[in-house]
């Protein structure tokens, strides 16, 4: 097992920048993802930690070791690509013994190893099979199968399950967790799925134009983004821009078209924005309170249901506050046969220890 340190590292494709000043730390044992859209530099950072790619600037340390130019087979890393990249006119038992035969490990040793793997991602009754008379969620657990059984130092996942419909996905998220968990192997896992990277991560990095915009576990990186981004690339939310007014009692208030907004002191992401920065309020759609009734106290919007959908868990309301502006609302199915319809007149509200200010991303 390993720890990965990665200082300043930058990486230029000619004149593309893909990954620009990244600093980060991944423990051992840890699950840590790199989230983020298309295009933003996670499978190139997982590729310089690979060593497929040597970093323009910068250093990768395993442990206190620099490994930033050691070609990929001394990195002892195992790797499962998005197309599982493996030989599907051999067994399931040569592709898994694959790694193991280059390495010159003996026959026998060969043999316990990759029957012992393969009952592990529970192939074991595949092992002659061809793989490609796999189904795509076992021909996915021998690319796993064959990461895991020369033993690395540190696994990388670049996108894994993307090639499986939404059933197996689901299954295979909870089975590869099962597995990190029992080998306690520092795994890297790239996605651009915020579900993936919040079910099952101990910490993500949010990626976006090559730069890591937060690091954070699954709870902190929903609940206290950093700036607009992050807000609105994992889970839903609302997000009104504000200005800053005054402060009362060393409260902050700041200020949306007419109304003031109140925010509790721990929401305010402070250090991360400066004054000048262009600001806005983010609120979770399941933290606004809405109601038939006035409501009193601070945040308070009067609107008009422009939309509902009942999906069976919740339900999901758009509420027009003014001309230009809807607040998203979700509320758990309470069991009632009647509920909020379109048209209806409403009052929402946004508390105050919900509201989080965040800067607009600097680009
Ligand atoms: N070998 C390469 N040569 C030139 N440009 C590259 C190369 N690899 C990546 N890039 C560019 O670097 C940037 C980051 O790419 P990267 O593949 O790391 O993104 P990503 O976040 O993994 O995206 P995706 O989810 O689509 O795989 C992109 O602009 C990409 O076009």
């Amino acid at each position: 097992m390993s720890t990965v340190h990665l200082s300043q590292i930058t990486k230029q494709f000619g004149k593309v920048t893909a990954v620009k000043n990244l600093d980060l730390v991944i423990n051992e044992g840890e699950f840590f993802t790199f989230l983020g859209p298309s295009g933003c530099g996670k499978t190139t950072t997982l590729r310089m930690i690979a060593g497929f790619y040597y970093p323009t600037e910068g250093v990768v340390k395993f442990n206190e070791k620099d490994m930033t130019t050691v070609p990929p087979e001394k990195r002892n890393t195992g790797m499962v690509f998005q197309n599982y990249a493996l030989f599907p006119h051999m067994t399931v038992y040569e592709n898994v013994a694959f790694g193991l035969k280059v390495r010159k490990i003996s026959k026998k040793e060969t043999k316990q190893r990759v029957e012992s793997v393969l009952e592990k991602v529970r192939l074991k009754e595949y092992i002659n099979r061809q793989v490609s008379q796999l189904s795509g969620g076992q021909q996915q657990r021998v690319a796993l199968a064959r990461a895991l059984v020369i033993e690395p130092d540190i696994l990388l996942l670049d996108e894994p399950l993307s090639n499986l419909d939404a059933r197996l996905r689901d299954e295979m998220r909870a089975e590869l967790l099962r597995l990190q968990r029992e080998f306690g192997i520092t795994t890297v896992y790239v996605t651009h799925d915020q579900v993936e990277a919040l079910t099952m991560s101990d910490r993500i990095a949010v990626f976006n134009f090559g730069e890591c915009q937060q690091v954070g576990t699954p709870t902190e990186i929903y609940n206290k983004p950093v700036n607009d981004f992050v807000a609105q690339f994992i889970g839903e939310t609302n997000l009104l821009p504000i200005i800053y007014e005054k402060t009362i009692d060393s409260q902050r208030v700041y200020r949306y078209k007419e109304t003031s907004i109140y925010v509790n002191e721990s929401s305010h992401n402070i250090a991360k924005y400066q004054e000048t920065d262009e600001l806005y309020i983010s609120v979770r759609p399941e933290a606004v309170i809405i109601s038939e009734n006035k409501i009193e106290g601070n945040n308070v919007f009067e609107g008009v249901i422009d939309l509902v959908q009942f999906t069976g868990e919740s339900l999901h309301l758009l509420v027009k506050i003014d001309d230009n502006t809807t607040i998203r609302v979700t509320e758990l199915n309470q069991g009632i046969e009647s509920y909020k319809k379109e048209g209806t007149k409403v009052y929402v509200q946004l508390p105050e220890n919900r509201v989080r200010v965040v800067p607009k991303m600097k680009e």
